[in-house]
């Protein structure tokens, strides 16, 4: 208050609104500061009030002190620039009397910064320093790095560039096609588009010409590319020469002639300007003009060397045969611009030839050897990990942490719980604070407590942990007013992570205490993850992929996608881990499923075989063949992992399939190097059920909406609690309780880095072609719906039953298959589906719709 109201006296008295004293203040503020004191009544005002608001926090105070060396270094800038010089006879007093009249200047600050340099290292000089200081200050200020910035603007000017020079070399090439295709129309028609500008003449009204069918009437009725009235003389001239030509290689007679009477095409030309019309009659003229061997303007070849060009494009055989299409075929060029061409023919033709070269093994020897390097396998680079974003060390204020454990003392002393703060954990997003109860106290008291302690820390949501698993303390998890992104890179970059003996080590995030958390799928061996839309799950699954890409070889380990989302997985398309591309379609997932299954029961065939127990058994025996040469002596088997991310689509497709797909991976493919990711953001009994629930034993539980969904997830609440954005409950099996994490961070740009990385690499995917067919001729969704999978088992009894009777009645089923009325309504549903019976007709019973042979018909045809 003290503070606002010295500034706001000292801000008005700069207008001259105080009296006497303001005007003395005024003279001492502008004496001071020069032209920065006009605002330093606002800056004094702003600074204490940033400053007490941030009292303790170093990083707070070391920008209070940036701010100000930016100020100064202001004045001292504002001196050199406007203010009076010293050497011209002036001293400091004189620079502070003319600042506190004018304001000009930097005022006494300024002057003794401006001067000081000045005597010092010269005028230049201290515009240098001061310019510097202020470069620093800035920085310090916004914590942005200054070469950064310049870096970014050039970036900016470089990207602009690059993008103009794509647009140009785009505007080209298509231009280039275009012209290209206009040749070669031409050269159909024997005219030699090289010696002409067209461009230059292309009138406005030009059309395009009709396509010519060379089979059925060569040329005989065509007319020639319309020109228009003003095109130049030279084309019109050609074209005429054209028609000579074919007229001599047809010989053909034209009903026009009669109009025409012998004007030949060359007077013609010169005397018409209209759209010209070809003579097919001239013979005598292309006598005539072989003899004197005519030259057109532009082009110096003579008639003869016309002729070779057409047959250089079509030999003599092929003339005959080969025919343009009657309607213009359309071309997409390179930039996606749709342009009509009739040229596919003559591309087909030349592919045709080029195969048949390549049949002959007429192939040359680069070519060759080009091939076989494709063949030779390429070795797999890791990517680097500078493709990952870099987290910032975190900054936490010590005092804050004390007086916040205080607080907690003290609330819990109101109510009558002694408890005494024994140890504070900082986590990225939470802190823990671990009490040590006094003698007497019960936990649950402790626990029952957890909104008055959430009232009085005024924190968000507070998690207790009752007792913490392995101490005697409560843990009291009281969110960060910061929180600190877990960037992948600072995991990856971990020991514990790098050291990590297992190729399927995922990096998880960092824990409650801030330390490194990375586990071993393949000891989950399953992992559940769930949680509320917008949790972190998906964030959760790329850090799980980008673990496997940054430490396993394709050769090691395969991955399986299942992404019926669309959107989240599909980016990994081309990663050379990938058994198969990744699978979109919830039909097919299950497809996928079911040859993990196969895949899983062959492998336990080839342990029994080779008597070993397990992968890395059946692994290292082949490797201790290697050296054995046999073409068809066992292979390594990868670990494969099945990733879902979205099980309720999946469940809602096929429940009954792929849940049995998955309760029997779960239950046995640990052994066979086979491990399941789940991930579902719906925690209900019917998408997690009993038995997957039963059947994964590792889970991961994301922020949800109730403690119920937390138990379905957990079997305990907690996660109900959690903040969102990557905080999680670690709960791997074989943990006591469930370990608080928050999660690593990988974003979308990252991902889309690495992939580049790799892709780049030119290490193309391998896909398994007997996965491929084997989930492409999985049953689909539908069909398993409508076929019997659905339909009650009395189905067909109850049909006959009913047909039988010809009556169709629910009671009458319930009483004859001692089942409930839901069930008995339910075969009813099911009935009048297949039209057996009709519909409900109020209290009317059903009418029964088929005799015994149509329905048996009807199963026959398999409904
Ligand atoms: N570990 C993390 N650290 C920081 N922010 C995170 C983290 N994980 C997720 N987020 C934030 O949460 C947002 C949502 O995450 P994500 O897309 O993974 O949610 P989701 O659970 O997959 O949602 P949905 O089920 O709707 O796809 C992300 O865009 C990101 O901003």
């Amino acid at each position: 208050m003290i503070s606002f109201a010295a500034a706001a006296i000292l801000f008005l008295s700069n207008f001259g609104l105080c009296g006497v004293v303001g005007d003395f203040l005024r003279s001492v503020q502008l004496g001071i500061f020069g032209g920065i004191g006009y605002i330093a009544p606002v800056i004094l005002f702003a600074g204490t009030a940033f400053y007490l608001s941030n009292q303790g926090n170093p990083r707070a105070t070391f920008k209070l002190a940036s701010f100000l060396l930016a100020l100064v270094s202001l004045c001292g800038f504002l001196q050199l620039v406007f203010g009076l010089k010293t050497g011209e006879g002036m001293t400091l007093i004189d620079i502070y009397l003319e600042a506190s009249v004018s304001g000009r200047g930097g005022g006494l600050i300024g002057g003794l910064l401006a001067e000081g340099l000045a005597a010092v290292i010269g005028v230049i000089g201290a515009y240098l320093v001061i310019i510097v200081l202020l470069i620093i200050s800035a920085v310090c200020i916004t914590e942005k790095s200054f070469v950064n910035v310049v870096k970014m603007g050039s970036g900016k000017a470089y990207r602009h560039a690059r993008k103009n020079m794509d647009i140009r070399r785009e505007i080209r090439a298509e231009r280039q096609e275009e012209r290209r295709r206009l040749r070669e129309e031409q050269k159909l028609r024997g005219v030699n588009l090289d010696a002409t500008n067209l461009f230059d003449h292309q009138p406005e009204e030009y059309e395009k010409p009709e396509p010519l069918n060379f089979v059925d009437a060569p040329l005989e009725k065509e007319t020639i590319p319309v020109m228009a009235d003003d095109m130049s003389e030279d084309i019109d001239i050609q074209a005429s020469r054209l028609s000579a030509v074919t007229a001599a290689e047809a010989a053909r007679p034209n009903p026009a002639d009669e109009f025409r009477g012998s004007i030949s095409p060359v007077q013609e030309a010169e005397e018409d300007s209209v759209p010209f019309e070809p003579d097919w009659k001239d013979e005598p003229l292309m006598e005539e003009l072989e003899e004197s061997s005519i030259y057109m303007k532009k082009d110096n070849r003579t008639l003869k060397e016309m002729e070779v060009v057409e047959e250089d494009i079509y030999p003599e055989a092929e003339r005959d045969t080969f025919s343009i299409p009657e309607e213009p075929k359309q071309v997409v060029t390179a930039s996606g611009k749709v342009i009509e061409t009739d040229t596919e023919a003559l591309q087909k033709k030349l592919v045709k030839k080029r195969e048949e070269a390549a049949k002959e093994g007429d192939l040359s020897v680069t070519q060759e050897i080009r091939q076989k390097q494709d063949i030779v396998k390429k070795e797999y680079q890791f990517p680097p990990l500078t493709l990952l974003k870099k987290g910032k060390a975190a900054v936490f204020s010590d005092r804050e942490y004390r007086e916040t454990a205080i607080k907690l003392q003290k609330t819990l002393q109101n109510f009558g719980v002694g408890v005494t703060v024994t140890n504070i954990s900082c986590g990225p997003s939470v802190t823990r604070y671990e009490l040590h109860p006094e003698q007497g106290v019960k936990v649950s008291k402790i626990v029952s407590l957890a909104d008055d302690i959430k009232l009085s820390l005024a924190a968000a949501d507070i998690r207790i942990e009752a007792p913490i698993p392995g101490k005697s303390a409560v843990g009291i998890e009281v969110p960060n007013k910061e929180n600190n992104v877990v960037y992948l890179r600072d995991i990856l970059e971990a020991d514990n992570f790098r050291n990590h003996s297992s190729k399927i080590a995922f990096a998880v995030g960092k824990d409650i205490g801030g330390q490194v958390v990375v586990t071993d799928i393949a000891k989950m061996p399953h992992l559940l993850i769930a949680g509320a839309t917008g949790s972190g799950k998906s964030v959760c699954i790329n850090t799980l992929i980008m673990s496997i890409i940054y430490k396993a070889n394709p050769e090691d380990v395969k991955l399986i996608m299942v992404d019926p989302k669309v959107v989240e997985l599909s980016v990994y398309n081309g990663i050379p881990h990938l058994l198969l591309p990744v699978v979109t379609d919830p039909k097919k997932a299950s497809g996928a499923l079911n040859w993990a299954v196969a895949e899983m029961t062959d492998r336990y065939n080839k342990f029994a075989q080779y008597n070993v127990r397990e992968i890395k058994g059946y692994n290292a025996k082949v490797e201790s063949i290697k050296d054995i040469d046999d073409e068809n002596k066992p292979q390594k088997m990868p670990q494969i992992i099945i990733i879902i991310d979205e099980l309720a689509d999946l469940m809602m497709v096929a429940p009954g399939e792929v849940e049995d797909s998955i309760c029997r991976l779960a239950q046995l493919a640990r052994a066979a190097g086979i491990h399941l990711v789940i991930a579902t953001q719906r925690p209900s009994v019917n998408v997690i059920t009993g038995l997957i629930k039963a059947n994964v034993p590792s889970r991961v539980a994301f922020a949800v909406s109730s403690g119920v969904d937390s138990r379905t997830i957990i079997d305990m609440n907690g996660a109900e609690k959690l903040l969102g954005k990557g905080d999680m409950l670690f709960y791997p099996a074989g943990y006591p309780k469930p370990m608080r994490v928050q999660g690593a961070f990988v974003s979308d740009t990252e991902v889309s880095r690495v992939v580049d990385f790799l892709t780049e690499q030119g290490m193309t995917p391998n896909y398994d072609k007997n996965v491929e067919s084997m989930i492409a001729s999985a049953p689909s969704g539908g069909e398993m719906k409508g076929g019997g999978n659905d339909r009650d088992e009395y189905f067909l009894q109850a049909g006959k039953f009913i047909i039988e009777k010809d009556k169709a009645s629910i009671g009458m089923l319930q009483r004859m298959f001692k089942i409930g009325f839901n069930r008995a309504a339910r075969i009813m549903d099911q009935l009048a589906e297949a039209g057996v019976v009709g519909e409900e007709e109020g209290t009317k019973p059903r009418k029964v719709l088929m005799s015994m042979e149509e329905f048996e018909e009807m199963l026959e045809q398999g409904y």
